[in-house]
C-alpha cells in the first residue's frame, strides 16, 4: 500500500447473477498519474469504474479513498432531453456548489464561445468538452472518464486526448480513463491496465504492448503498431499493480498477473 495513494483497490471481486465480472483486482491510483483501462468488450472496465465511484458495491475486497477525495466523472453514455431548455453555462453549473471557475474552465477547454449556446445543438466533440468542463469545474483530485472519445472522429479523438493531458497537467489531478483507442493510449498514457475480469498486465505502454496476454487479446498486428512512449515517474508497481518504491529503470518493466487459479479466464 502507498500512503500517497488517492485510491487503494485491494482484491476486488464482483459477481453479478452468478457470473464473475471481476476477479481479484488490486491497484493504486496515485496523484498526477494517468491510468488507462483497456480490455475487450465485457471485460469489466465500466463495472470497475462504477465500484470506484461507489455506484455499485463489490462482492468482496476493499476500496480505500484518501480523506475527502474529490472526483469528477464523465460517463460512457449521456442523454440530454431534447426538451430541456438549457444553455452550456447553465448545464455545467447545474447542481454544482463551486461556480467561480466557470469562465476559466470554458477557456481551458476551448469552449468559451459556446457558453450561451443551447446544449442540444452541440456536436459530439463539443458535448464531450462540455461534459469534461462539468466534471472539472470543482477541480477534483481524480478525474474518471469512461470512453471519453466515443462517437468522435479520428481527428477530434486525438485533439480530445491531447486536451485531457493538458487538463491533467494544469489541474494536477489523477486521471483514470477507459479507452478503446489503443493507438492513442499507447502513445500518451503513463500506466495501462489491461483488464479481462482480472488484471492481465499492468505497466507502461511499451512493455504492455509486448505482453503475451495483450497480444492474445488485441492481436499481434495491433501490438506491433502501437506507438512507444517513454515516461519518467517516481514510483514502481508490484506484480498486482500496486505502487511500491522505485528500485530500477522503468522503461522496460512488465508487470504480469500470475495465474495460480486455473479457473481464471485470460
Ligand atoms: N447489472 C448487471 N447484471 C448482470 N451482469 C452485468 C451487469 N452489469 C454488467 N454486467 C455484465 O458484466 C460484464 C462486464 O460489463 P462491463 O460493462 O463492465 O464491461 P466493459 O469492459 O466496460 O465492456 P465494454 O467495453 O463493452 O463497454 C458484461 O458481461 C456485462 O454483461
Amino acid at each position: 500500500m502507498n500512503s500517497q495513494a488517492l485510491v487503494q483497490i485491494q482484491n476486488l471481486n464482483l459477481i453479478l447473477q452468478n457470473k464473475t465480472i471481476l476477479q481479484n483486482v488490486s491497484f493504486d491510483i496515485l496523484p498526477n498519474e494517468i491510468i488507462t483501462l483497456i480490455g475487450p468488450n465485457g471485460a469489466g472496465k465500466s463495472s470497475l469504474v462504477k465500484l470506484i465511484l461507489g455506484i455499485t458495491r463489490a462482492t468482496s475486497g476493499t476500496i480505500v479513498k484518501s480523506h475527502n477525495l474529490s472526483v469528477g466523472y464523465v460517463p460512457q453514455a449521456f442523454h440530454i432531453d431534447d426538451r430541456l431548455p438549457i444553455n452550456v453555462a447553465g448545464f455545467i453549473l447545474l447542481n454544482q456548489t463551486k461556480t467561480d471557475k466557470l469562465d476559466e474552465t470554458l477557456q481551458l477547454l476551448n469552449i468559451a464561445h459556446l457558453k450561451d449556446q443551447k446544449i442540444q445543438g452541440l456536436s459530439g466533440g463539443q458535448l464531450q468538452r462540455v461534459l469534461l468542463a462539468r466534471a472539472i469545474l470543482s477541480r477534483p483530485q481524480l478525474l474518471i472518464l469512461d470512453e471519453p472519445a466515443q462517437g468522435i472522429d479520428f481527428h477530434g479523438e486525438a485533439e480530445l486526448y491531447a486536451l485531457i493531458h493538458q487538463i491533467q497537467k494544469e489541474l494536477k489531478c489523477a486521471v483514470l480513463m477507459i479507452s478503446h483507442d489503443l493507438h492513442v493510449v499507447m502513445a500518451q498514457t503513463s500506466q495501462v491496465i489491461c483488464l479481462n475480469q482480472h488484471i492481465c498486465c499492468f505497466g507502461e505502454p511499451e512493455s504492455i504492448s509486448k505482453h503475451p496476454e495483450f497480444i492474445n487479446i488485441f492481436g499481434d498486428k495491433i501490438a506491433k503498431n502501437v506507438g512507444y512512449y517513454q515516461h519518467d515517474h517516481d514510483h514502481d508497481h508490484a506484480l498486482d499493480g500496486q505502487v511500491k518504491a522505485c528500485t530500477h529503470d522503468h522503461n522496460h518493466s512488465i508487470h504480469q498477473h500470475n495465474h495460480s487459479n486455473n479457473s481464471e479466464q485470460p
